[in-house]
């Protein structure tokens, strides 16, 4: 579904990511974990495209086609969906009409015919319970004054209504409490086929006793430098990075 090869990125002038190589199937889950400042949310955010990483080298093919050069919108039509660390607050447009919006322009892009009012509403509330979303936060402005909780919620929320071929969920430095972490659990989980995969950024090893991957992934200065099954995740938290640091430095 996903292959990422030899993917080189920077940001003002400074390489980030040196030499990236990822092959995701459908139907699995990957986590990628590493120290601060390796290069995780960076990896998210060239992969959902947003400007200000400017891409150097490589490849990534989604589906067979190959999306660098894909605007972010054509990418989520494509299939592929950012829950962003920090989603952003739209006054005055309720979370409900720019779900519609997101979904139609998403529809029209696969030669799909628009959603009318109730088609929408009905599939909407299917949703919803599905990630035991509130119906009072589904009329407020989009993530205004909501609780970080709120907006995890209400990013979960997204994705299940998206339905995206390919997730990339970016929770490295998003402040999950217990609750939020089950509430992204929770989604993913529910969303989990043979016919879609996720990609997991995080730090919290405990978000992975509750989705579990089929791989761990270390990135370090830019590179995975570590793969491994589940269990990867577990050593991670006893022996920390340093023993992975250690490795890559005496192999140069
Ligand atoms: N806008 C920017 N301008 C300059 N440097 C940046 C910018 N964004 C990221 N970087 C640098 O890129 C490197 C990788 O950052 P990134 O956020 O991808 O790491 P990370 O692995 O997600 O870190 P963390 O675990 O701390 O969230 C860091 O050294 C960071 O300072």
């Amino acid at each position: 579904m996903l292959s990422i090869n030899d993917l080189r990125a920077s940001i003002e002038g400074k390489e980030i990511l040196k030499g990236i190589n990822l092959e995701v199937k459908s139907g699995e889950v990957h986590a990628i974990m590493g120290p601060n400042g390796s290069g995780k949310s960076t990896l998210a955010s060239v992969l959902a495209g947003r400007e200000e990483y400017e891409v150097t080298g490589g490849s990534v093919v989604f589906d067979g086609k190959d999306i660098l050069d894909m605007a972010p919108e054509e990418r989520a039509a494509e299939g592929i969906f950012l829950a962003f660390q920090y989603p952003v607050e739209i006054p005055g447009v309720t979370t409900i009409n720019f779900l519609k919006t997101a979904v139609n322009e998403i529809r029209k892009y696969r030669g799909e015919n628009p959603l009318d009012a109730a088609q929408f509403l009905k599939m909407v509330r299917e949703k919803a319970k599905l990630v035991s979303m509130n119906d009072s936060l589904l009329k407020r402005a989009l993530n205004e004054g909501f609780s970080g909780g709120e907006k995890k919620r209400n990013e979960i929320f997204q994705m299940a209504v998206l339905e995206p071929k390919l997730a990339i969920l970016d929770e490295t430095d998003s402040g999950l409490d217990i609750d939020a972490l089950r509430i992204v659990a929770e989604g993913v989980n529910s969303l989990r086929s043979p016919e879609r995969a996720t990609i997991v950024v995080t730090h919290y090893q405990r978000l992975l006793d509750y989705i579990v991957p089929d791989y761990v992934h270390v990135l370090y200065k830019g590179r995975i430098v570590k793969s491994g099954p589940k269990e990867l995740a577990l050593e991670l938290e006893e022996k920390g990075y340093d023993w992975i640091k250690a490795e890559v430095e005496a192999v140069g």
